[in-house]
């Protein structure tokens, strides 16, 4: 006999399926309230409208009890929108009304009867009172990471919330534009300690993975991790210092939720107390910030495009980091790629505590302006791959304040995807 739940396994895949067959088992008009499969009563009472809420509310309308709902957003365009009044010229008035009509009819024709918008159809809206307006005047075009995210019907691009569409996966050529492939790892951090351009930042190596035979230091063996001192001049410090408050330091978050749109929450939390600004406008054209960037990239040999914008660090007495990997592991399937190296700045002397700890390695390294200290997220024999033992956390600050910054560096080019949202 044919179990529920292995007849579900075979067969209430449906939901599942890749959108065109969905959309054959079903009629698009949906305006009735009824199921358009006859599975839905099944599906439904397996939980299927929670679980695959996108194909559910749509198709199973009656199972799911989504009619009315189903119905008012048919209707939803978001915020009512601005095409007359003060701000308006009356001239204008007449071409807004058509064009705001004309997104009606695309959204009633195109984002409800085309399956390919099945998972974005929900959520498409215009966000902003001036969407229609925006893009009356060209915004679409000439703003289009804003018009994407808050104006998607006005401009008609309700597929850029579909995180498949939009971030246009390269798996195929990953390997080719990474910047590590297995063993350049070693190659980079065996460059940097040996390489005498370097010798003026006085390199420590803290942890490596082997010890040359004739070297009697008492060099930890494990992943690499490596100091250099008066990487920063004085005044390259200070500046990135006054820049991070001009911008203004926020409470640090983490990766939170993943949205609907592929995008990923910031997340607060009692494990992270700093405060953080990212250093990108007008931090991110500064010729002090420029010329660290060159510095990190001439040193590492990767792209600066491979970083992330510098993240601004601050913590006042008792705030901390714990215990934490830098590796955010979605990113291995994003253009980006993983975090493969931390390039971690001190800009300041801190009175007492604030360490950065390697707990696996049983190390601390102690801030000193000017000093970077230099550690991989990945295995040198894989480097899409997490390297656990380099866990780490901030120790709390005992006394005085501690300014830090973060370059993260990622396999493949950070900031294109970064203003694709595809990060
Ligand atoms: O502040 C430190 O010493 C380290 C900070 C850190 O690990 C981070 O921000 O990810
Ligand atoms: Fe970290």
């Amino acid at each position: 006999s044919v179990t529920a739940t292995s007849a579900l396994a075979r067969d209430a895949s449906c939901p599942s399926l890749p959108i065109e067959e969905q959309a054959k088992n079903v009629s698009v008009n949906a305006t009735e309230c009824v199921d358009d499969h006859v599975d839905c009563e099944w599906w439904a009472s397996e939980g299927e409208c929670d679980d695959n809420a996108n194909y559910m509310w749509q198709f199973c309308r009656k199972s799911c009890d989504t009619c009315k709902g189903f119905k008012e957003l048919k209707l939803d365009m978001g915020v009512k929108q601005t095409i007359s009044g003060r701000s308006i010229d009356p001239e204008h008035e007449e071409e807004l009304k058509e064009l705001l009509e004309d997104t009606k009819e695309y959204m009633e024709n195109v984002v409800f009867k085309d399956p390919k918008y099945l998972n974005v159809r929900r959520h498409c809206r215009n966000l902003d009172g001036d969407c229609t307006y925006l893009a009356h005047q060209g915004e679409c075009e000439e703003s289009p990471d804003y018009m994407n995210e808050f104006c998607p019907l006005a401009c008609k691009s309700c597929m850029e919330l579909d995180e498949n569409y939009r971030c246009h996966y390269t798996h195929d050529d990953n390997d080719a534009t990474a910047a590590w492939g297995p063993g350049d790892l070693n190659k980079m951090f065996e460059r940097i300690v040996t390489d005498p351009l370097y010798l003026r930042y006085q390199p420590r190596i803290l942890s490596r993975p082997t010890v040359p035979m004739d070297d009697k230091t008492e060099i930890l063996q494990g992943p690499w991790v490596v100091v250099l001192d008066n990487f920063l001049s004085d005044e390259e410090s200070d500046t990135l210092i006054e820049v991070g408050m001009d911008i203004g330091y926020k409470r640090s978050a983490d990766v939170g939720r993943k949205r609907f749109d592929g995008t990923y929450e910031a997340e607060v939390n009692e494990d992270r107390t700093s405060k953080n600004s990212w250093c990108g406008g007008f931090c991110l054209e500064d010729s002090n910030t420029q010329r660290i960037l060159q510095r990190i990239e001439n040193v590492t040999g990767i792209p600066s495009d491979n970083g992330e914008m510098l993240q601004l660090l601050k913590y006042e007495k008792g705030q901390f980091y714990r215990t934490h990997h830098d590796l955010i592991a979605h990113q291995r399937d994003r253009p980006c790629g993983v975090r493969i190296l931390t390039f971690f700045l001190y800009l300041n002397d801190v009175e007492l505590g604030g360490g950065t700890n390697f707990p696996e390695l049983g190390l601390t390294v102690q801030p000193k302006k000017g000093r970077a200290l230099i550690w991989p997220s990945v295995l040198d024999e894989d480097p899409n791959e997490r390297d656990d033992r380099t866990d780490h956390q901030a120790l709390p600050v005992k006394a005085g304040v501690k300014y830090g910054a973060n370059a993260w560096i990622h396999q493949r080019n950070f900031v294109e995807p970064f203003e694709r949202r595809c990060v």
